[in-house]
């Protein structure tokens, strides 16, 4: 939610202020120093409009710039606009030399003035998606991954650890979850980078054509081989081999993977001289492969011989924090490629983001993303634009999500009550709510609020 606050003293210019926003902007007005920093802590507002001319000392600017200092000291993000006299512009000088992110001139202008506030609300958002974005925590250390949460980060450093090792990795996951960007992450960190990364889709390519795709024939072999071709495994030679869906090998072509993997060499088709191979394999699957085996789908043997190492990556939905950040991160960059940069979500969008299911995880993100770019008006993304159809499940997870919430809540609560000797003043301020507010928190979670009396 847009908070705006406006310090003002003049009762005439605080009513006809407050009237020139709209809805989706919520406003509060106050009149000198001490509330304007409760507001502050409090509502955390991203925008200030400041009279520097304030009680004590109405005439003059000292008590608005003693306050400036105070907002930028508490909160340096919030972005200040100062509203001066019309003579009065050596005072915006000085106020902007300070940090004050713009100035205003009375009288007052109710389409000049919300131009200057919208103006001040965009620049904050855009601050903050850029921190966000570029703090490290929102970023893996591998080139293309964004992700924030624990479950990512942590496949992130299990990579950079397998990387430069030649084991053979197996990578599962859901569709879309990024395995193959995982899979080209091990190839780039190896010592391998400057080789050939080969990938075969196994799931894409008719049978009969997979065995001659992977190990490649010799002239004359079967009808059409006019002449002989390298395979994908001799031409990733030195790189790395990338078997996706390995999960979809048929039985007959698992044996001659096996042999490959036990012995290095490939069998051209047709050919009866072995050629050596030195690839590194990484292979990924979106099946359950112990179930496959269990089924006898899945030789064993392969199984244990491809998944020397098993990289299991969640689906987006799990993945706590990394479907806005994700979001966040292609809206940049499909926006700039699509000639529309610099749009951002509405607040309505990125409830929607964290709230949906993500069947298609990653991949569907980035056909919703480039759609709502298409569709958005203006400047910003809203949740129809992303057209995201809550499922029950989605429900249910945004369910969970307020139990969360509360959860945090009362334990923040019952912290500062003990902090502060279950001084309730004291508390509300620790905890930036009011005194009414704490009592209505306290009576929902039924918080004992006085001391609980030692039985010992
Ligand atoms: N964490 C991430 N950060 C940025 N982009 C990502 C991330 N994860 C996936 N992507 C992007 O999502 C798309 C799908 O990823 P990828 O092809 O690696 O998934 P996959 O699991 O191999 O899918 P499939 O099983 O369907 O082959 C790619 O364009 C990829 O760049």
């Amino acid at each position: 939610m847009k908070h705006l606050l406006i310090v003002e003293d003049d009762p005439g210019l605080q009513s006809q202020m407050r009237w020139c926003f709209s809805e989706d902007i919520e406003v509060s007005v106050v009149a000198d120093r001490t509330s304007a920093l409760a507001i502050l802590r409090r509502l955390e507002p991203q925008v200030v409009t400041l009279d520097l001319g304030l009680p004590p000392d109405p005439g003059g600017a000292t008590e608005g710039f003693a306050l400036l200092e105070d907002i930028l000291k508490l909160a340096p993000a919030t972005k200040v606009i100062v509203v001066t006299g019309r003579e009065d512009r050596e005072n915006a000088i000085k106020a902007i030399g300070m940090g004050a992110s713009d100035f205003y001139q009375k009288p007052l202008d109710a389409d000049i003035l919300t131009f200057v506030v919208n103006r001040a609300f965009r620049l904050a958002e855009l601050e903050k998606e850029n921190s966000e974005l570029t703090s490290g925590s929102t970023y893996s250390n591998i080139k293309g991954i964004v992700a924030a949460s624990p479950e990512m980060l942590a496949i992130c450093r299990t990579i950079e650890k397998v990387a430069p090792t030649d084991v053979t990795t197996l990578i599962t996951g859901e569709t879309g979850t990024g395995k193959e960007l995982l899979a080209r992450a091990l190839h780039d960190r190896s010592p391998r980078s400057e080789k050939p990364f080969a990938a075969i889709n196994c799931a894409a390519i008719p049978e009969n054509l997979l065995e001659s795709e992977l190990f490649g024939f010799e002239k004359g072999s079967f009808t059409g081989a006019t002449q002989a071709k390298k395979g994908k495994i001799e031409s990733a030679n030195g790189g790395t081999l990338f078997l996706d869906e390995i999960g979809d090998m048929p039985m007959a072509l698992q044996a001659k993977l096996l042999r490959f993997l036990q012995e290095r060499v490939v069998d051209r088709v047709g050919s009866v001289n072995p050629i050596p191979v030195d690839v590194r394999v990484v292979c990924a699957t979106h099946r359950n492969v112990q179930e496959l085996v269990d089924q006898g789908e899945f030789r064993e043997d392969l199984y244990y011989r491809i998944a020397e190492i098993t990289l299991d990556v969640p689906a987006l939905r799990e993945r706590n924090g990394d479907a806005l950040v994700i979001a966040r991160s292609l809206l940049k960059q499909l926006g700039t490629d699509m000639d529309r940069p610099n749009l951002c979500f509405a607040e309505d969008a990125v409830q929607a983001i964290n709230g949906y299911h993500w069947p298609g995880n990653v991949r569907e993100m980035i056909n919703k993303i480039k759609r709502a770019i298409i569709m958005a008006d203006g400047k910003r993304v809203s949740a129809d634009d992303l057209q995201l159809e809550q499922s029950d499940e989605d429900h249910a997870n945004q369910l969970n999500l307020r139990q969360v919430r509360e959860k945090a809540e009362r334990g923040a609560i019952v912290q500062a009550l003990q902090n502060t000797g279950f001084n309730m003043s004291r508390a509300s301020r620790l905890l930036g709510v009011t005194r009414p507010t704490l009592y209505n928190l306290t009576d929902k979670y039924r918080i004992e609020t006085s001391t609980p009396v030692s039985t010992s």
